[in-house]
């Protein structure tokens, strides 16, 4: 049996409560791939949905961003789904945009708002 693709999901604080209620909404849709997820979001995600296996690595702002970014350049991301807060400044916007770049770069499909995760959610 082939290994399910793998889905990063990643909110912001102010984002977090969306990213919560998404993953409740789209359970059965998730639970057809492998998730990570940086620390606090992964948290979060568990929590609205006990039923779903996830990956937590180091939170955003400690480098759990970062993780990912390296994921996606060794192939073991395959989407990205990051509810992004476009209303507060992060100590770690360096973190970011490297991630949102390398993404870029990799030409994975990312989604950057719940919309977008819906459609794309809806899609696969
Ligand atoms: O800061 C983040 C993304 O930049 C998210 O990290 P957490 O999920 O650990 O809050």
């Amino acid at each position: 049996m082939s290994v399910p693709p793998c889905i990063a999901l990643i909110a912001h604080d102010q984002k977090k409560d969306d990213m919560a209620e998404f993953a409740r909404q789209h359970q059965a849709a998730l639970s057809r791939f492998r998730l990570v997820a940086t620390g606090t979001t992964g948290g979060r995600v568990q929590e609205a949905c006990p039923g779903l296996q996830v990956t937590r690595l180091k939170s955003g702002p400690l480098g759990g961003d970062q993780q990912i970014g390296a994921m996606i350049a060794t192939g073991e991301v395959n989407m990205l789904i990051f509810f992004i807060d476009p209303l507060s400044a992060m100590p770690h916007d360096v973190d970011v945009k490297a991630l949102t770049r390398l993404a870029t770069l990799y030409d994975i499909p990312m989604a950057l708002n719940r919309a977008t995760a819906a459609k794309f959610i809806d899609f696969q």
